[in-house]
């Protein structure tokens, strides 16, 4: 059962890691790709905008050095040295002659036509023609303060040839308008990978280069390949992983038959005392695992997994074969030992005569051994039952643990063949906390008390808790406050005292050397 839980948990930690780990470097390539592009739209924008400040600034120099000289008179002369300029500088297309905002002549034409209102106005005082047509094949930008003016190739602008060639788009925008952009720009495409460069000379001026969005798909694929040996390996690894811990999980049975062969098990006590005088009365017996390597494993670790498959009757024979040899040492004192039990022990058909035989071989009455009883064990039926019955007959005392965490239903408790009820250590806890189950202590008193059976709370840390629980009646009690479990040899020294005098708590007594 644990194992196929352990096998398919397994299955799914690996899934899970793996796809983790696939969308991390998925991630992680979308964010290099992302940067990637940026900085290449970034040099992209800057690249055009030195274009355009060079075109603007020759354009300017241009225009100054007609309007200085004293050609003006659209005869042969001038026109040739209107062609000399377009002929030197690649992007002006044409240069007019337009005394006041009248065209008398360009580089090649005398038709006379008045110039449009125009569009803008720089801030360096030339004005500026969106889409100027005039006598021209195509519409140009009109660049200019006159009587000079500059037809420019708007194209020129956005025209930038990067090193890597991409389906790229770039945009020139003054004053919110459009003056040049290259084929397919989708002008305010959120979509769109964007970086833009203001102008230094005019802050209206600005350049956007954009990149679609499968231009960061085609760079994020490449970087995801880059990625993906190693994430393989990764993978790889993080498999290795759990399936090295699950079969460690497959083999703590065999490492728990083997820990009781190499004497890795060993039983420690933990005391309870009657809350009236502190004397102690009684120990609980608790397995404590230490392997041979040093490592400690939890007993809430290996007793789940020996009782879900099967090596709990092993465990408890050990221990009530270890408690029983124990006892045999303590005969002078007046003292029992409580031993926890598990469900399969008590469907074990030889357990009651197991238990007998091994009380007559040490002489062990069987008063002196308690059996602690979760209540689960009662979820398995009246087979379970009767073996209780029976126990309880040969004398041993029976207490049910961890009561209130539970299945027991309060209303057939009385049908149980039981003598003590163990309060759960976490409502003792809750007690005097403001906690919501802080009532839980005094109600189980209340019915145990109805039922006429004895309580031991469990897990009692404080002075305070001790009192309260001494008020409610609870008889008996166990925990840190106490003592902790304690090996066998420290418990005799720890009862030696108690057999004169009362218990003091441990507030004023240093612990044993406790684990
Ligand atoms: N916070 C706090 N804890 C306290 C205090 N006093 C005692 N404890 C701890 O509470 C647990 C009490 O044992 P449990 O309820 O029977 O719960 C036990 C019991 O169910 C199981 N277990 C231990 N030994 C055996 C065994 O030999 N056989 C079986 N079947 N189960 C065992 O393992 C569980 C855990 O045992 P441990 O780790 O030894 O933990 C022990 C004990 O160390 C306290 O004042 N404060």
């Amino acid at each position: 059962m644990l194992k196929k839980k352990l096998f398919w948990q397994a299955i799914l930690i690996s899934i899970l890691a793996c796809v983790v780990v696939t969308m991390f470097a998925a991630w992680l390539a979308r964010e290099q790709a992302k940067e990637e592009l940026q900085t290449y739209l970034k040099d992209v924008a800057e690249q055009a905008m030195l274009r355009s400040d060079r075109a603007f600034t020759v354009s300017g120099n241009i225009l100054d050095k007609l309007d200085r000289s004293d050609l003006k008179d659209c005869s042969e002369a001038h026109q040739r040295q209107l062609s000399i300029f377009i002929f030197k500088e690649l992007f002006v297309r044409d240069v007019l002659y337009a005394p006041n905002q009248q065209v008398q002549c360009s580089q090649s034409s005398r038709v006379v036509y008045s110039l449009p209102p125009r569009d803008q106005q720089t801030i360096s005082g030339p004005s500026l023609w969106f889409a100027f047509k005039g006598d021209l094949f195509r519409p140009s930008v009109l660049y200019g303060s006159g009587p000079h003016y500059a037809v420019l190739n708007s194209q020129y602008l956005v025209d930038i040839l990067p090193v890597k060639k991409r389906e790229l788009c770039i945009e020139a925008v003054l004053n919110n308008r459009v003056l040049a952009k290259t084929k397919g720009t989708p002008a305010h495409d959120n979509s769109w990978l964007q970086q833009s460069k203001v102008s230094l000379s005019n802050p209206h001026y600005v350049i956007t280069a954009y990149l679609p969005p499968k231009e960061l798909q085609r760079a994020w694929l490449g970087y995801f390949k880059d990625w993906l040996p190693l994430g393989f390996i990764v993978c790889v690894l993080l498999i290795g992983i759990i399936v090295w811990l699950t079969r460690r999980s497959f083999t703590m049975g065999l490492e728990i038959i083997e820990g009781l062969q190499l004497g890795e098990f060993v039983v420690h006590y933990q005391p309870m005392v009657a809350l009236a005088n502190g004397k102690v009365c009684c120990a609980e017996a608790l397995l404590r695992w230490q392997r041979q390597n040093g490592s400690k494993i939890s007993p809430d670790l290996f007793i789940g997994y020996a009782e879900e498959n099967g090596q709990i009757n092993l465990l408890t024979q050990f221990v009530l074969e270890t408690v029983i040899t124990d006892l045999a040492k303590l005969s002078h004192l007046d003292i029992s030992v409580s031993v926890n039990l598990a469900g399969a022990d008590l469907a074990s058909p030889l357990f009651v005569e197991n238990l007998a035989v091994l009380c007559r071989k040490y002489q062990i009455a069987p008063s002196r051994i308690e059996l602690e009883i979760t209540e689960r064990s009662f979820v398995l039926g009246q087979s379970a039952i009767n073996t209780i019955s029976l126990l309880r007959e040969a004398g041993h005392l029976i207490l049910i643990d961890d009561f209130g965490t539970g299945y027991s239903s309060l209303s057939y408790l009385h049908h149980l063949p039981v003598d003590l009820l163990k309060i759960d250590k976490s409502f003792v806890q809750a007690l005097g906390s403001g906690a919501a189950t802080h009532h839980v202590a005094s109600h189980i008193v209340q019915m145990a008390k109805d039922l006429g059976l004895e309580v031991v709370a469990e897990g009692i840390e404080t002075s305070d808790q001790a009192e309260i629980l001494k008020e409610m009646g609870v008889e008996w009690g166990q925990g840190w406050l106490y003592a902790k479990a304690m090996p066998f040899d420290d418990l005799c020294k720890f009862l030696q005292p108690s057999t004169t005098t009362p218990f003091k708590p441990l507030s004023s007594d240093p612990l044993p050397d406790a684990v």
